[in-house]
C-alpha cells in the first residue's frame, strides 16, 4: 500500500505509461457532458441501463477475482469491492431509475455497442486470469476516479442524481478500493511484464470510450 501512495511500483509505471489513453477516455462526450451538467435526460436514462448491466458484470467479474485470489488480503479486498456493488451502487440504480424524468429506450446498435465492455472484461478474466482481472478493473475504476474527482473540484449545478453518482466515485470506499486494486497490480508476479499489463489497461480503455459513446447511437 505505501508503495502503490508513493508511487513507486507496478502501478504507477503504468499509470504513467498509460496516461495519455486515460485522459482521452476521461474527455469522450458523455463523460464531459456529466462534468458540464448538461447530459440529456434520455441520454442519462440509457447510460443509468446500460451501467446498472455493467455493475453487474463488475460484480461477477468481482467473483471470479475473489475465485482466483492469491492470498487471503486480496479476497478480502475484491469482497468489500463486491459488496458495495450489491448494496450502496444497486441501491443508486433503484433510486436513480424511479426519480428519473426520462425513459430509456435503447437502439440495437446502443445495446450492442455498450455490451462489448462487458464481453471484453469477461473475456479477458476467462483466458487469462487473476492478473488480466485486476489489470482491466484498475482501468475501469481509475477512469472514473479521474473524471470524478475532477468534476466535484468544479462548481457546476448538475441533476442530483448526476451529482449522486459523481461523487460516490470520488470518496470512500470507492478511493479506497481504487488503492487496494494498485496494490494488487503492484502484487503481480514478475513473470507478468509490464507489456502485457499495458495491453490489458488500454484495451479496458478502449472498450470504455466505445460504451460511453454507445448512449448517443
Ligand atoms: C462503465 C464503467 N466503467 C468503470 C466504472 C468504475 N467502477 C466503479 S465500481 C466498479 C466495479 C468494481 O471494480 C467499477 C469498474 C463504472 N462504474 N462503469
Amino acid at each position: 500500500m505505501a508503495d502503490s501512495l508513493s508511487g513507486g511500483g507496478r502501478s504507477a509505471r503504468l499509470l504513467a505509461a498509460a496516461g495519455d489513453d486515460l485522459a482521452a477516455a476521461a474527455r469522450v462526450r458523455l463523460l464531459t457532458e456529466l462534468t458540464a451538467g448538461s447530459v440529456d435526460p434520455e441520454v442519462y436514462a440509457r447510460y443509468l441501463r446500460v451501467e446498472e448491466e455493467f455493475v453487474h458484470t463488475a460484480a461477477r467479474v468481482l467473483g471470479a477475482a475473489v475465485w482466483d485470489a492469491p492470498r487471503w488480503e486480496s479476497t478480502v479486498g475484491h469482497a468489500r469491492s463486491l459488496f458495495s456493488l450489491v448494496t450502496e451502487q444497486r441501491e443508486y440504480f433503484a433510486h436513480a431509475r424511479a426519480q428519473w424524468p426520462a425513459a430509456a429506450d435503447l437502439s440495437p446498435a446502443a445495446r450492442r455497442a455498450a455490451g462489448g465492455l462487458s464481453e471484453h472484461v469477461l473475456r479477458a478474466a476467462a483466458d487469462h486470469g487473476y492478473p488480466a482481472i485486476v489489470t482491466s478493473m484498475l482501468a475501469a475504476e481509475q477512469l472514473y476516479l479521474t473524471w470524478c474527482t475532477a468534476a466535484t473540484g468544479r462548481d457546476v449545478r448538475r441533476e442530483p442524481a448526476v451529482q449522486e453518482w459523481i461523487e460516490l466515485h470520488a470518496r470512500a470506499p470507492f478511493t479506497d478500493q481504487v488503492a487496494f486494486l494498485r496494490a494488487e497490480v503492484d502484487a503481480l508476479p514478475g513473470e507478468v511484464s509490464d507489456a502485457r499489463l499495458l495491453d490489458w489497461f488500454t484495451a479496458m480503455l478502449a472498450e470504455e470510450c466505445r460504451f460511453h459513446d454507445a448512449v448517443f447511437r
